[in-house]
């Protein structure tokens, strides 16, 4: 059987890669895109793509499934999107599979209920590359032992959301081995606002922003005399492709939500 696919957010740094990698798949076929610019014309119009590559550009997500009739919602877009594509796709028992970050906690609950509601299944993926899925359940473990944590996500300066969506999974899974405790001095104060990272359960976790960079994460934990660092680099986003055609394939299978591939591996 051959998955159809439409991909959102296809003129993005991600969504042209996935572009490419859907095209090239055998067991999927591209179906459509999702846009807000060129809106009626056909990707092979655009001059990132192939000019063979006839697959119409929608704006409205409930005509392009009614239309194409995709089975996979691939969602590259940005967090001020992504929340309503993934509701409207799982109204219309559409699957997505979801690598934008920046969702609220309230968001993921209630699209964890609608894809239950609906027996859709619905993969959100903080990071699809298998490396850094590694480096989060190898965190996750050495938490047991090394409660002492900090992480720092390094990322290229056009990154909309901070904590990644990576750090924040990285967090929220070194918080179910490790119990509440606040880090550092007890009488330590920022005399300069943000100095010491965000705090999430006492962790501390430091944004960096800057061209060049792709996509990196340090998980740095302290012990007595010792210190363990694990680390992880996205040097380009072919590194996400594989995770994003799992992850396409393992949906079908699915009637519920999973949040983060270390589910479905
Ligand atoms: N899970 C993972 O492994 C990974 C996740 N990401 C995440 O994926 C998302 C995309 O990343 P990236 O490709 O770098 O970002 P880009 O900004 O390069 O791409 C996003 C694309 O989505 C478009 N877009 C924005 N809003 C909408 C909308 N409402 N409908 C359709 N298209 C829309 C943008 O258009 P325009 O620019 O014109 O506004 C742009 O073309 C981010 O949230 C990022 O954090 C990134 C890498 C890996
Ligand atoms: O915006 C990005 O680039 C990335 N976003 C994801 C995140 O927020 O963790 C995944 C990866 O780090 C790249």
């Amino acid at each position: 059987m051959t998955i159809r696919v439409a991909i959102a957010g296809c003129r993005g740094k991600m969504g042209k890669e996935a572009v490419k990698t859907v095209v090239g798949q055998e067991g999927i076929e591209l179906v459509a895109a999702l846009d807000y610019k060129h809106v009626g014309e056909s990707l092979a119009e655009l001059e990132m793509f192939p000019a063979d590559l006839d697959v119409p550009i929608y704006l409205d997500l409930s005509q392009l499934i009614e239309e194409t009739k995709p089975d996979v919602l691939i969602d590259l877009t940005s967090p001020h999107a992504v929340y309503d594509h993934v509701k409207v796709s799982l109204l219309h028992h559409v699957r997505p599979v979801v690598g934008t970050t920046g969702f609220t906690d309230e968001q993921l609950e209630e699209l964890t209920q609608l894809a239950q509601e609906q027996k859709t299944g619905c993969i959100i993926a903080p990071n699809f590359a298998i490396g850094a899925v590694l480096m989060m359940k190898f965190a996750k473990e050495a938490a047991k032992y090394l409660p002492n944590v900090e992480i720092i996500e390094l990322h290229h300066d056009r990154k909309l959301d901070a904590p990644s969506g990576t750090a924040k999974k990285t967090a929220q899974m070194i918080a179910e081995v490790r119990e509440e405790r606040k880090q550092g001095h007890p009488l330590e104060e920022e005399t300069m606002a943000g100095a010491r990272g965000a705090d999430f359960e006492g962790m501390r976790i430091h944004s960096v922003r800057l061209p060049g960079l792709v996509a990196h994460q340090e998980v740095i934990f302290g012990g007595n005399g010792q210190l363990l660092t694990i680390r992880h680099d996205s040097f380009n986003r072919e590194s996400f492709m594989d995770g994003i055609v799992y992850c396409v394939k393992k949906v079908m299978e699915l009637e519920q939500l999973v949040y983060g591939m270390e589910n479905i591996l």
